[in-house]
């Protein structure tokens, strides 16, 4: 903090009065968080309600009431207030925020340090190198094409240094499979089952503070039945199956991300912890921090709660001056990241019973019609009498949004709606829905220009779906041309497909290099089926044998036309390879590619990149080298600022985005077609591909193993765990269609269309569909048919 002579300026009477004012300035949740003295405090937020700017005021606040005990006291206090947010552009929000309050206060801008996660965990860790066992001169954070190449090798190593285990996923359920069926068994087990499992399960277990030799006390430790036959010849696999090799590729894992000097974002945590376990380094953070205030607290893991735990520890009575702040509610990580919001409730929970919960339950963000229906959707998804695992925890906390007082100090609070406020249609098909939003939203924005919509959608296939046919009005014979009104459409994922160019280039190159390599080939014709330009179809089936795909012999059977066409691209990139100038490689796989006006031009500079760095030897081994070397390096995510978060909500600008995306962002009026049962909440489903293992997928079961060990239930069998996780992907498919309808200020437009593709990666493929349940049942309490 500042000098006593600065101090002496403030005069704290004065600086009372404001603080009062500002203090008045909040609602009653957020001056709980204001008033906040020390210990334990939960704060349960509902969207809109004014988390982040609670927590700013708040901080101001707080900082304020101690210069003015300072003046009184006549000393400098020396501890600060450690803030929490989980992505850098709320981080630098949430300091830009905290910097202008102090300064209209008069007041220094110290006191506060705004960390993320894992910018603070690095802060500890590295001020302690020999406690943390962390030399940053030494290691390097693992970027994820890294990080995939490391789990490649680790699934290889541990796949040969476990014949028995890996030959008992191999035969699966069915023991006597054909030479050809294990040969494509093999492909799917080194290029999906084994890498998905490594993935899931390593970070699960890590973030959660478990070992390998955790995860193998686990599998060892359970009460499973052993693998055995049944009378009809199928193979039951052990309970265990998944843990067991989850262990060993979880070692693997480990080995090499030590012998190469990489880090991942969970050992910088656990380097922090190492710090804050020893006594003195402890007590020396602890004596530096006042409070720690979290934001987004549903989405930590447990390993991050408890580094921020000892941190907030009081050196005294060891209460934590802890402050989490979160919405159970829009929790929308679990499936894909160790975050669980029940560690969350448990936490609000806890504190309840001490008095220490508060609740913002108080947005004044959307209109009356909009609130309703997502309090509706709560009440409606917990209730659900088709809830398969009855036990399983409810998917929501019982929390409803209510609106603000009249005397709101947010200007336009709860404002009136647009039409209804909300509108439900059931368009004949996906054409007709984005036609009836270009309509709409040329009506909207021509009685006011300087609104904000969005299209929010569930992926981004489906988001590149409409902004194709937005920008095509003529082919597609909408009734409105949006570029025509001078309303732009800005398709987010397109920005972020550009970081893909390099990657997808290289793949296509290395199959150019090495055709007969399975999984080369695997990884060409992925990129093919994903960008559409070749049918979905087994490619396990086409990459295990790739001499039979490439060159089929006269005399076999003749193969369907999927796979003609997937061959013909192969074998159009071959002779790309033969015939084309080494130079010329690069624009042509761009073209194959069927790349847009933005990704050609990123294709082009690659190119240029690449032959300049190649002069000297322009060969393709060196290119490859070259291109690895580009793939590598990239950043591990793209530095989110401010100014990215202003891009997606312009005036006069139909935003199309993801509904994880829009999290933290509110429109005027909001979009979300594509509703259809398929798709929330959607079935998890398990590929044929791998279904030779049974109906289950082995991430899954070994992520739900290790939560239940986690949250110390009884460990479930594999068909437990399995239907457990459906459960938890439901719940959280709900939440995320929470979110996306509380994105909404005063119009909430949904659709579910009668024919919808099955799969996106074929979207003229359409076929009849249900709407989400939900829907029809918000129609009926909306007293609408
Ligand atoms: N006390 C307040 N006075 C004036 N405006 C407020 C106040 N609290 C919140 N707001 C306004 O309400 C809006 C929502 O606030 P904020 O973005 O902090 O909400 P949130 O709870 O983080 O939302 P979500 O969880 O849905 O992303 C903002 O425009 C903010 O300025």
């Amino acid at each position: 903090m500042q000098s006593p002579s600065q101090l002496s300026a403030l005069n704290s009477q004065a600086l009372g009065v404001e603080l009062e004012a500002l203090r008045d300035r909040l609602r009653p949740g957020q001056q709980r968080l204001a008033d906040w003295t020390g210990g334990p405090l939960a704060v349960s937020a509902v969207p809109g309600s004014g988390k982040s700017t609670g927590m700013a005021i708040a901080t101001a606040i707080l900082l304020g009431r101690r210069y003015q005990n300072a003046l009184r006291d006549r000393t400098l206090p020396s501890r600060q207030i450690f803030l929490v947010t989980f992505t850098r552009s709320a981080a630098a929000n949430l300091r830009a925020k905290i910097r202008e309050l102090l300064k209209e206060l008069g007041l220094p801008t110290t006191g506060f340090s705004v960390y993320t996660l894992h910018g603070l965990a690095l802060n500890i860790a590295s001020r302690h190198p020999d406690l943390s066992e962390l030399d940053l001169t030494r290691l390097t954070l693992i970027t994820p094409e890294r990080g995939n190449r490391l789990i490649k090798t680790a699934v290889e190593q541990w796949s040969a240094l476990h014949p028995d285990l890996y030959r008992q996923l191999l035969e699966g359920q069915q023991v006597d499979a054909e030479e050809t069926e294990r040969l494509r068994r093999r492909s799917v087990l080194g290029t999906e089952i084994l890498p998905n499992l490594a993935n899931t399960a390593i970070h699960e277990a890590k973030s959660s503070g478990l070992s390998p030799d955790d995860v193998r006390a686990i599998a060892q430790s359970a009460d499973f039945s052993p693998s055995y036959i049944t009378e009809d010849g199928l193979n039951l696999l052990p309970n265990n199956i998944a843990l067991q090799v989850a262990a060993g590729l979880y070692e693997q894992y480990e080995t090499l991300l030590h012998q190469r000097s990489f880090l991942d974002y969970d050992d910088m945590i656990l380097a922090a912890l190492r710090v804050l376990q020893n006594d003195e380094a402890r007590q020396s953070w602890q004596q530096q921090v006042y409070a720690v205030f979290e934001d987004e607290a549903q989405d930590s893991s447990p390993l991050q709660t408890r580094l921020l735990e000892l941190l907030a520890a009081d050196s005294h009575t060891g209460q934590p001056n802890l402050v989490r702040v979160g919405d159970p509610n829009q929790a929308i990580n679990s499936t894909f990241t160790p975050a669980d919001p029940l560690f969350f409730r448990e936490f609000c929970a806890q504190c309840q019973r001490q008095g220490r919960l508060a609740e913002m339950d108080q947005a004044g963000r959307s209109t009356q019609p909009i609130i309703d229906a997502a309090n509706f959707l709560v009440q409606w998804v917990n209730n659900a009498p088709d809830r398969p695992l009855a036990a399983s925890p409810l998917p929501f906390r019982l929390q409803a949004i209510r609106p603000v007082p009249p005397g709101d100090p947010q200007t336009d609070s709860n404002p009136p709606p647009e039409g209804e406020g909300v509108e439900i249609r059931f368009p004949p098909d996906i054409y007709r829905s984005v036609d009836l939003i270009a309509q709409r939203v040329a009506e909207l924005f021509a009685r006011e220009p300087e609104a904000r919509a969005a299209v929010l959608v569930r992926e981004n296939r489906m988001g590149r779906f409409v902004a194709t046919v937005l920008r095509n009005p003529t082919e597609y014979k909408l009734g409105a041309d949006l570029g025509a009104l001078g309303i732009a459409v800005y398709e987010v994922g397109e920005r972020d497909r550009h970081s893909h160019v390099p990657g997808e280039i290289l793949t296509l190159l290395q199959f150019c290099d090495r055709p007969h390599s399975p999984d080369n080939l695997k990884a060409a014709l992925r990129v093919l089926a994903d960008r559409q330009l070749i049918p979905p179809q087994d490619l396990d089936a086409l990459s295990s044998q790739p001499e039979d795909f490439l060159y089929p012999g006269p005399l076999e059977t003749p193969q369907p036309d999927p796979v003609v066409q997937a061959r013909r691209y192969c074998a159009g990139l071959l002779r790309a390879r033969v015939e084309l100038p080494q130079f010329q490689l690069i624009p042509f796989l761009a073209l194959t590619l069927n790349y847009d006006q933005t990704e050609l031009a990123t294709a082009d500079k690659l190119a240029a990149r690449i032959a300049q760095q190649t002069a000297s030897e322009p060969s393709l081994q060196f290119t490859l080298e070259v291109l690895s070397e580009i793939v590598q390096s990239e950043r591990f995510e793209p530095v989110e600022t401010e100014d990215i978060d202003t891009r997606y909500v312009r005036p006069k600008q139909l935003t199309i985005i993801t509904m994880h995306k829009a999290k933290g962002l509110d429109w005027d009026f909001v979009f979300l077609p594509f509703l259809q049962q398929q798709t929330i909440p959607g079935k998890a489903w398990v590929p044929p591909a791998q279904q030779f293992l049974g109906e289950f997928d082995l991430a899954e079961v070994a992520r739900a193993q290790i939560r239940a060990q986690v949250h110390q239930s009884p460990l479930p069998d594999i068909h437990t765990a399995w239907q457990q996780a459906q459960q938890l992907k439901i719940a959280e498919e709900y939440r995320l269609l929470y979110v996306a309808m509380t994105r909404a200020r005063r119009l909430l437009w949904m659709a579910a269309e009668r024919q919808a593709p099955f799969s996106w990666a074929n979207p003229s493929n359409l076929q009849a569909q249900q709407p989400t349940p939900v829907l029809n049942a918000l129609m009926q309490a909306l007293g609408r048919s």
